[in-house]
C-alpha cells in the first residue's frame, strides 16, 4: 500500500524509535505512542493504516486498546508484538480481532513481511468496502421509468435476464438511453444481488491499465507493480461485472475477456496460476458492433458469446409516450433534492418536449429539467427556463418551422431544406460527440454521404 501510515505502540521507547527509523526508510509514515491513552488519542487524529501494538502497556493495556480500535469506522490493521510465553493474551488478542502477531525479540525482516501482508489484506478490505458503498448508491438510483410498449418489453426482458443469472448480457442503445440503469436492474433483481455489482467503463483506462484493472497483477509483473493487485473480476466474485462501452475495448483485451467468458478462468498479469471466478458479464455499448466487426475492431467470437442474450434500448424519440412520465419523475426528484415546491411544465414546454428530437436521450431530458428547476422561481416551467440550443437559433424547432407554413411559403424550397438538413446533421454530430461514423449511422446515411453534405453545407470546419 503506497504511503501507508503506521503507529507503533510500545513503552520500550528505544525499540519503537529504532523501528520508526527503519520503517520510515522504507517509505512509511510512522508515529509512536508509549501508552494506551496516547495511542488512542493518536489513532483519532492520524488515522493509521496499521498499528504495531505491544500488549503490556502502562495504563490502559493492549487488549483494551485493541477493543477500542475495533469500534472505529476507520479500522486499521493490527499486529500484536508479544513476549514469549504470553500465549494466553495472544490468543485473547486474536479473538479481539488482531490481524497477526509476532514474538519479541523478532527479526526485522519477519516483522516487515507481516506488515506488508497485513497492509495488502487491509487494501483488499477497503476495496470491498468501496464496492459495497457503490452498490448502495446504485440501488438508490436504479429507478427505471417508462410506460411505452417498448419500455414494457424492456422490463419484461430484465425480469427474464435476472432469472437466467448465469448467461452474459449485451445491452445496446444510444448514449443516454439508460443502459447503466438496466444493467444494475438486471443485477439487483437477480440471485447475485447480495454480491458486488462492479462497473468498469472501458474508455476510462488506456489499454494496458484496463487489463490490470480487470485481471489484477502480481508484485513485480511490470516495473510499477510494487504490490499485488486484485483485479475487478475477482472483486466481483458471485456478482456481476458491468463492462460499459465494450465497443471501445482494445482487441488484445477482447481476447482475454473471451477466454474468461469461455472458461470462467483467468490469470493475474505476471502469474501462471489460473483463478476461477463466478461472475456474470453484462456488457453495454452505443456502437454498432456489427459494423465494428466488419471494420475488424471487434472480435466476432466475442460478439457471438455476448450476444446470446441481448437487449436493445430504443432512443427516446421512438418512445415519446414516456416523456410526460419522465418529466414528472425528474421534476419531482429535483424539486425534492433542491428543497423547492412542486413544479409542472407549461403546455408550450410540454409540446416542445414532445416534438424535440432528444439526441442525448433521457440523459439530455434529465439535464434540461435539472437546469429548469434551478432557474425557475415559480411553480411552472416556462420556455425561458430551457436552454437556448433547444429552441434553435430562430427560437423554434424544425417542427415549429414547418408548422409556420406562411414562413415556408415565402422562402425558396432549397433554402428551407438546407436549413432542415443542417439542423439534423448538427444535432446528430452533437449527439455522437463529433464522431462522423456514428452520426452518419444515426442519420441513416453513409459516412461518405455525410462528408459530401458537410462540404456542401459548409459545416465541415
Ligand atoms: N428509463 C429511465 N428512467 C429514469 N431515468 C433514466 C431512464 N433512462 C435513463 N435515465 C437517466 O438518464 C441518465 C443516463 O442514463 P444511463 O447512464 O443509464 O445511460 P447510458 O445508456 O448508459 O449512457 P452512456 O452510453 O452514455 O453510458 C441517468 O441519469 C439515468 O438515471
Amino acid at each position: 500500500m503506497a504511503y501507508a501510515r503506521i503507529l507503533i505502540v510500545d513503552d520500550e521507547t528505544v525499540l519503537s524509535r529504532s523501528l520508526q527509523i527503519d520503517l520510515q526508510d522504507d517509505g512509511f509514515a510512522v508515529d509512536t505512542a508509549d501508552s494506551g491513552e496516547a495511542a488512542l488519542a493518536l489513532i483519532e487524529t492520524s488515522r493509521p493504516d496499521l498499528v504495531l501494538l505491544d500488549l503490556r502497556l502502562p495504563g490502559i493495556n493492549g487488549i483494551h486498546v485493541l477493543e477500542k480500535i475495533r469500534t472505529y469506522t476507520e479500522n486499521p490493521a493490527v499486529i500484536i508484538m508479544t513476549a514469549y510465553g504470553d500465549t494466553q493474551t495472544t490468543v485473547e488478542a486474536i479473538k479481539c480481532g488482531a490481524d497477526d502477531f509476532i514474538n519479541k525479540p523478532f527479526e526485522l525482516r519477519e516483522l516487515k513481511r507481516l506488515i506488508h501482508k497485513a497492509l495488502d489484506v487491509q487494501k483488499e478490505k477497503r476495496e470491498f468496502e468501496y464496492l459495497k458503498y457503490q452498490q448502495r448508491r446504485f440501488r438508490r438510483f436504479s429507478n427505471l421509468v417508462g410506460e411505452s410498449e417498448a419500455m414494457q418489453s424492456v422490463f419484461e426482458k430484465i425480469e427474464l435476464l435476472a432469472e437466467a443469472d448465469d448467461c452474459n448480457v449485451l445491452i445496446l442503445g444510444e448514449s443516454g438511453t439508460g443502459k447503466d440503469l438496466v444493467a444494475s436492474a438486471i443485477h439487483y433483481k437477480s440471485r447475485r444481488s447480495k454480491s458486488p455489482f462492479v462497473e468498469i467503463n472501458c474508455t476510462a483506462f488506456p489499454e494496458s491499465l484496463l487489463e490490470s484493472e480487470l485481471f489484477g497483477y502480481e508484485k513485480g509483473a511490470f516495473t510499477d507493480a510494487k504490490a499485488r493487485k486484485v483485479g475487478l473480476l475477482e472483486l466481483g466474485e458471485g456478482g456481476s461485472i458491468f463492462l460499459d462501452e465494450i465497443g471501445e475495448m482494445a482487441l488484445a483485451s477482447q481476447a482475454k475477456l473471451l477466454m474468461f467468458l469461455e472458461k470462467k478462468k483467468f490469470k493475474r498479469l505476471g502469474s501462471g496460476k489460473d483463478l476461477e471466478v463466478d461472475a456474470r458479464i453484462i456488457a453495454a455499448t452505443n456502437r454498432d458492433l456489427e459494423k465494428a466487426m466488419r471494420d475488424r475492431r471487434f472480435r466476432q467470437d466475442l460478439y457471438y458469446r455476448l450476444n446470446v442474450a441481448s437487449l436493445h434500448l430504443p432512443p427516446l424519440r421512438q418512445r415519446k409516450s414516456d416523456i410526460p412520465l419522465l418529466v414528472d419523475y425528474f421534476l419531482k426528484s429535483f424539486c425534492e433534492e433542491m428543497g423547492k415546491e412542486a413544479m409542472t411544465p407549461s403546455a408550450k414546454v410540454m409540446d416542445l418536449f414532445l416534438s424535440y428530437p432528444w439526441h442525448g436521450n433521457v440523459r439530455e431530458l434529465r439535464n434540461v429539467i435539472e437546469r429548469a428547476v434551478i432557474f425557475s422561481r415559480g411553480h411552472v416551467i416556462e420556455i425561458e427556463h430551457l436552454p437556448q440550443e433547444m429552441l434553435g437559433s430562430t427560437g423554434k424547432t424544425i417542427r415549429d418551422f414547418f408548422k409556420a407554413t406562411d414562413q415556408i411559403d415565402s422562402l425558396p424550397i432549397d433554402e428551407v431544406l438546407a436549413e432542415v438538413e443542417k439542423e439534423l446533421i448538427e444535432n446528430a454530430l452533437k449527439a455522437s460527440g463529433g464522431n462522423k461514423s456514428s452520426a452518419a449511422e444515426n442519420l441513416g446515411i453513409s459516412r461518405f454521404s455525410l462528408k459530401r453534405r458537410l462540404d456542401r453545407l459548409k459545416l465541415d470546419r
